[in-house]
């Protein structure tokens, strides 16, 4: 018999060895496709499919080459021992995206404003820029912004190393291969055509089997939990992760015309098509561009500012009438169309129903500074998070005042309506984003945060950016609507299309100036991060980290 103490030896273990496999059969597969692919860029993404799943077999085998016998303790001295790896990936991959994305938008502004910087090139004509542009922002920035800030708050509200260790890179590195493959199809044309929703149906199939993964790894952690009750921020992130597998599932029900082709038919028809894809369109908005970000707003602002939130009970009230009345409001985008006019009010009637709980959300974020206002003085980062949460009033202000009917007959088709666009995305997703990001980069790499004064240049920059952007869109939104819906005394337009384009120059200058000012601000802050993480670890960096107090 072996002695005790002989070490035990390393062995396979079952999610191991089926990931493995599994990754060995997708490569065969991706392979075989990518052999009989009808187009060019089909084929160059399956052998994408094919090298990524080489590679993660590779990965594999190098893990379980470098991992301990034993898997990673859940306690370390009575203490979690909380799983950061996946999370400092996300929040690296963030700035990247975000970085690029925002060049991809400052790229498409100056072709608004001078076409000329189309070049005549079809792979970077305005067409196929501006999906990247809202992919990259939204699904790429935001959507690593939500998987880093996730699996940070639910582990550390829940007091539990996060559940499993492949799957949570799994959904990370899985996540990421998506965006890629997303990104490159727009460069080559492969598009659905549904606003953001473009990409077609294998990617969305890679999609729908990482976000099945990132739920179950989200729910098996709060499952394990050690804290009793449930804190809000995790009530939140649920519904943005459960609500957008559905919309996805919803807006994505199409029928590939061959495995071999990477084209697709949608099963809805005609107007019910628009409906689908705007009841998608709004409730991204809300589950992926809110939901998830008020997550951000319930973790961040409180740990921050070192205060509770102000009301729980009110984050809760917010939390069920949120979600309640957002779903039904994409109509909003369909005024006068086809779609029957009843559905038209419903919508307009639960968009400006929402207008109470967004503001009481907002309440509960600004107010949660009481006693604690003087600290905006003195930390940029709070400043960054409570200006987001004001964005976030403005633009759910502005919002139901556009779904109003007559209101929407000016702004729709317009400027105005990528004016609220960007205060609601500039403004809330971005500024709460480099919030959280502020915080979150120290805490998950040990470090202090290299610079507080560049933090500030990023704040004032990115805000006249912002400024500039938005008041430059409502300008020549309502001069763009006044314009076309000008008669003559005859009865004629007064203004030919080509004269309301040629007007809207001038803010479309201002509007790149703006996006450009956005961009400088977040380099600023890619080497304030890059200078931290170069600086030499700071254990107690981590130690600024207590649980935020249940606020009951
Ligand atoms: C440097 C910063 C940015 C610049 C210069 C910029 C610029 C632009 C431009 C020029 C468009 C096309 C407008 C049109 O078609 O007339 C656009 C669309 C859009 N952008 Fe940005 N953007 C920036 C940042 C962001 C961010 C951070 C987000 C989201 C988190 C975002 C989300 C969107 C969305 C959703 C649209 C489509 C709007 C619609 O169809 O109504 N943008 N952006
Ligand atoms: C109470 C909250 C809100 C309501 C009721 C609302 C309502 C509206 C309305 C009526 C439109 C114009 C539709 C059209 O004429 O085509 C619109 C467009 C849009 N809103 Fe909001 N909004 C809200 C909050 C937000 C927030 C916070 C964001 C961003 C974080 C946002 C992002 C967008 C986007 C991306 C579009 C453009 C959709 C397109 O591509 O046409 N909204 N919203
Ligand atoms: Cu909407």
């Amino acid at each position: 018999m072996a002695p005790t103490d002989a070490p035990a030896t390393k062995s396979v273990t079952v999610s191991e060895a089926a990931t493995t496999l599994l990754f060995i059969a997708l490569a065969t597969l991706a392979g075989f496709i990518a052999s009989r692919a009808h187009t060019p860029a089909y084929a160059f993404h399956a052998a994408l499919f094919a090298l990524g799943s080489i590679i993660a077999v590779f990965a594999l085998l190098k893990r379980y080459e470098l991992r301990d016998v034993e898997a990673p303790a859940q306690f370390i001295d009575g203490r979690p021992n909380y799983n950061y790896g996946p999370i400092r990936f996300c929040a690296l991959a963030a700035l990247f995206w975000g970085v690029a994305g925002f060049a991809v938008g400052l790229y498409i502004a100056l072709e608004l404003a001078f076409p000329a910087f189309n070049l005549d090139l079809p792979w970077i004509n305005f067409g196929r820029l501006r999906p990247l542009h809202t992919s990259a922002v939204i699904f790429a920035f935001g959507g690593n912004v939500l998987l880093a800030t996730s699996f940070y708050v639910v582990q550390r509200t829940c007091r539990t190393r996060l559940a499993g260790e492949i799957a949570p890179w799994f959904v990370v590195l899985g996540y990421n291969f998506f965006i890629l493959i997303a990104g490159t199809g727009y460069l080559l044309g492969v598009t659905r055509g549904h606003e953001y929703a473009e990409p077609e149906w294998y990617a969305i199939l890679w999609l729908v089997v990482v976000w099945v993964v990132y739920l179950i790894v989200f729910l098996a952690t709060l499952a394990k939990r050690e804290e009793p009750h449930i804190y809000v921020a995790n009530w939140f992130y649920l519904a943005f992760i459960v609500t957008v597998a559905v919309l996805v599932l919803g807006n994505n029900a199409e029928i590939p015309i061959s495995v071999f082709s990477p084209k697709s038919v949608i099963v809805w028809a005609g107007v019910q098509d628009a409906m689908i894809q705007w009841w998608y369109g709004h409730n991204a908005v809300g589950f992926f561009l809110t939901a998830g970000f008020l997550g951000i707003m319930y973790y961040f602002v409180p740990k921050r500012a070192e205060r509770p939130i102000y009301s729980y009970r009110l984050s809760i009230v917010h939390f069920w009438a949120l979600i309640f009345l957002y779903i039904w409001a994409g109509p909003h985008h369909l005024h006068y169309t086809a779609l029957p006019d009843w559905a038209q009010t419903l919508g307009m009637t639960f968009s400006i129903m929402l207008w109470m709980p967004s503001w009481g959300g907002m309440i509960n974020g600004l107010m949660t500074l009481s006693g604690a206002w003087d600290r905006l003085r003195t930390d940029p980062v709070l400043r960054m998070l409570v200006v987001s949460v004001a964005f976030y009033g403005m633009s759910t202000f502005e919002g139901p005042l556009m779904s109003v009917k007559t209101v929407n007959a000016l702004s729709h088709y317009t400027d105005w309506g990528i004016g609220h666009v960007h205060s609601g995305s500039l403004g809330w997703v971005g500024f709460v984003s480099f919030g959280a990001l502020y915080c979150l980069i120290p805490w998950v790499f040990g470090r202090k945060l290299y610079s507080l004064k560049l933090v500030d240049w990023h704040f004032w920059i990115a805000t006249i950016g912002i400024v500039f952007y938005i008041s430059a869109m409502w300008v020549a939104g309502i001069m763009q609507g006044l314009m076309w819906r000008a008669y003559t005394p005859q009865g004629f337009l007064e203004y030919s299309f080509i004269e309301t384009t040629d007007a809207l120059h001038p803010e479309y200058v201002i509007r790149a100036a703006g996006g450009g000012l956005f961009l400088i601000g977040a380099l600023i802050m890619v080497y304030n991060i890059y200078k931290t993480l170069r600086a030499p670890s700071a254990a107690s960096a981590t130690e600024f980290s207590p649980l935020p107090a249940p606020a009951q």
